[in-house]
């Protein structure tokens, strides 16, 4: 990383562990998960998917760092700093700065709304928990994936400063397949499954994650470990 400001004057707030820091978008997203008869594997449904000890997965942890603009090239109506997406994987876990607002989530209505980075004022601000793509596959679309994006600042300061975050995309394991839960309510959710569709062959999330990656760069072939 590079930037224009000394690394001294980067303190993350806090130096507790993980457990410390309190989700608190995670709780109700995950009270919303489907129940699962435990016949069919209850509540070990999503956690068996994500087992790293049965083999690979997509996951991967990532230091963000958008540079800050010259104000006199910014340009409000091209400049940002990650554009519209949702993430790929089941879950994201995002770290941000309290001083770094700029994340945005596209609402109902279509309009972009600022997400607050610490909107209950702790002292260490909450880990924000994105649902992903897989999410919305596994629910029939029940619980839908969070499109979002980053912009510069809106308080004058146009081209902004170095912004600082990190994310932990949470991805199943390769082979998981991505076919509805078996959940009463997501077999009665009437709504639309990521993009599955009607398909001879179910989808596993590998198979998802390169079509996104193809998607994205263009990537023809297994290039994960290069992603950006
Ligand atoms: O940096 C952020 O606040 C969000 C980054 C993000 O959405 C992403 O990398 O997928
Ligand atoms: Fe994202």
């Amino acid at each position: 990383m590079a930037g224009r400001n000394s690394r001294s004057q980067l303190h993350w707030p806090t130096k507790k562990p993980l457990s410390a820091v309190s989700p608190i978008n995670a709780t109700p997203s995950l009270k919303g998960l489907p129940q699962i008869p435990p016949s069919q594997g209850g509540s070990h449904w999503f956690s068996d998917r994500h087992n790293r000890s049965k083999g690979p997965s997509g996951s991967v942890l990532r230091l963000l760092y958008y540079p800050a603009i010259n104000d006199n090239s910014y340009n409000p109506s091209l400049d940002i700093r990650a554009g519209a997406h949702s993430d790929y994987g089941s879950i994201t876990l995002l770290f941000q700065l309290p001083s770094q607002p700029g994340l945005e989530i596209l609402t109902s209505n279509n309009t972009w709304a600022p997400v607050p980075v610490n909107p209950l004022n702790q002292t260490v601000p909450p880990i924000l928990v994105n649902i992903g793509d897989l999410l919305s596959y596994w629910t029939n679309g029940l619980l839908k994936s969070t499109v979002h994006r980053v912009i510069f600042p809106k308080d004058g300061r146009g081209g902004g400063r170095d912004r600082y975050s990190i994310a932990y995309f949470c991805h199943p394991l390769d082979e998981a397949r991505l076919e509805a839960v078996p959940s009463r309510v997501v077999k009665e959710y009437k709504g639309k499954g990521g993009e599955q569709g009607e398909k001879e062959r179910v989808l596993t999330a590998r198979d998802h994650l390169n079509m996104k990656l193809a998607a994205t760069y263009g990537l023809k072939e297994d290039k994960r470990d290069d992603d950006c």
